[in-house]
């Protein structure tokens, strides 16, 4: 089987490579370049030089063919213009899932079977397996690595069963430390490397790190909000249906500045995260203040003290029935009907115990535990054991 690698000068993709071509497979490797603008290079770095060339030596020492790719207009119309919007509407999308919807497992899958390629491999840390239904179709099944520690699933959320039937990831079988051994037996140069920064890196920044960069700096107020607030006074009402009660779990509280008390200010809202406490330079609490919610339109940030701040909590999750994605399209839930699943709304974060419940209006996710900041943007995926099924981005 011919099979192109995305080899990105670290170990991960090294040792991917090194395993295809043990297993028999011709292998080729492809470096993408995702960043060309010379301007914002920063602190006159170029790291994407450094990569490639580590990519280079790993593909002379084993010996495959290497081919750099040019993948900076498409990264910047899929990934950085889309990321730059969504941030300054107060969302907070995952560009690594983005950059393996978009990127990595489209136009870069594409090149490669343009190339004659019959899988396309990368060094993530999840494994793809099949069965055969009962009408003889093939399902494909998107699995956690076996490394606990470095799962990868949720940054694969988003793909579909055409792009995972075309996906290989050796190492998902492997962990870590197992892959670094045989990077070090091997004599890989990338063997000791620390992570690589991956395509979603602009020089030594990440790609939310260099957009907040990008925007511009606007003093707003910093309203604290207190625990014995009217707002959480009130019990919980005795729904009689179902979606009802998950939109109440789900809702976000509008805070007004009067709700609370200016305690100071930051330097822009689009600059902090729902659930972030670094950064707001706010002193005189017990405990640390977390953000809860933002409001864009008038650049406030509303923060509570403390993690178990009820602002914080919430039992449920929406997301836009236009905004679900089923890995397992077979399993896609009709109007009316639920489903136990494990899901989280993080890269590493615990799987939680949930039910996803669908309606005609909308998708909900209710979790048994409270859980806190849940972030607008966000995806959220569900498994049943280890097989990621689902995922979605939290409205
Ligand atoms: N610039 C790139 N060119 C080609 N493939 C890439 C590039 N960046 C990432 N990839 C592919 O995507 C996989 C996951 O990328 P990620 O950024 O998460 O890096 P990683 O987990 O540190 O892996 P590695 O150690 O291989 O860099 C990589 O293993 C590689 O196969």
């Amino acid at each position: 089987m011919k099979v192109v690698v995305g080899l990105s000068g670290g170990v991960d993709s090294s040792v991917t490579a090194y395993l295809l071509q043990q297993q028999g497979h011709e292998v080729v490797a492809l470096f993408m370049r995702n960043w060309n603008d010379a301007s914002v290079t920063l602190e006159d770095e170029c790291p994407w030089i450094e990569d490639s060339n580590d990519a280079l030596m790993v593909a002379q020492k084993l010996g495959i063919p290497f081919q750099v790719i040019d993948m900076s207009d498409l990264y910047k119309e899929r990934i950085v213009d889309y990321m730059f919007d969504e941030y300054q509407k107060g969302r907070t999308p995952n560009p690594d899932v983005l950059c393996n919807r978009e990127v990595k497992f489209d136009v870069f899958m594409k090149t490669a079977m343009s190339l004659g390629a019959d899988k396309v491999a990368t060094g993530h840390y999840a494994r793809v397996d099949s069965t055969i239904d009962e009408n003889g179709k093939e399902i494909f099944h998107l699995l956690a690595g076996k490394d606990n520690n470095k799962d990868q699933s949720y940054f694969l959320c988003q793909l579909s069963q055409d792009q995972l039937s075309k996906a290989l990831f050796p190492i998902g079988e492997l962990t870590k430390p197992q892959v670094r051994e045989i990077a070090k037996e091997i004599g890989l140069v990338t063997a000791d490397k620390k992570d690589s920064q991956g395509l979603c890196f602009i020089g030594k920044v990440s790609l939310p790190q260099f957009l907040q960069q990008q925007l511009v700096p606007k003093e707003g107020e910093i309203v604290e909000i207190f625990k014995d607030s009217p707002l959480f006074a009130e019990e919980m009402p005795e729904f009689s249906l179902k979606q009802e009660e998950l939109e109440y779990l789900s809702r976000k509280i509008n805070y007004k500045k009067t709700d609370g008390k200016v305690i100071g200010k930051h330097q822009g809202a689009q600059f902090f995260t729902i659930g972030q406490s670094k950064g707001l330079g706010i002193g005189g609490h017990k405990e640390s203040c977390f953000i809860i919610s933002r409001d864009m339109e008038n650049n406030i940030l509303f923060v509570g003290e403390g993690h178990q701040f009820p602002g914080l909590l919430k039992r449920a999750l929406k997301i836009d029935n236009s905004e679900l994605h089923w890995v397992r399209e077979d399993l896609r839930l009709k109007n009316g009907e639920s489903m136990e699943v494990m899901a989280r709304f993080r890269y590493r974060q615990p799987l939680q115990k949930a039910t996803l419940h669908q309606f005609e209006e909308a998708f909900y996710v209710e979790f048994e535990e409270p859980q806190s900041a849940i972030a607008e943007g966000q995806f959220a995926s569900w498994y049943i054991g280890e097989e990621l099924i689902g995922s979605g981005v939290i409205s």
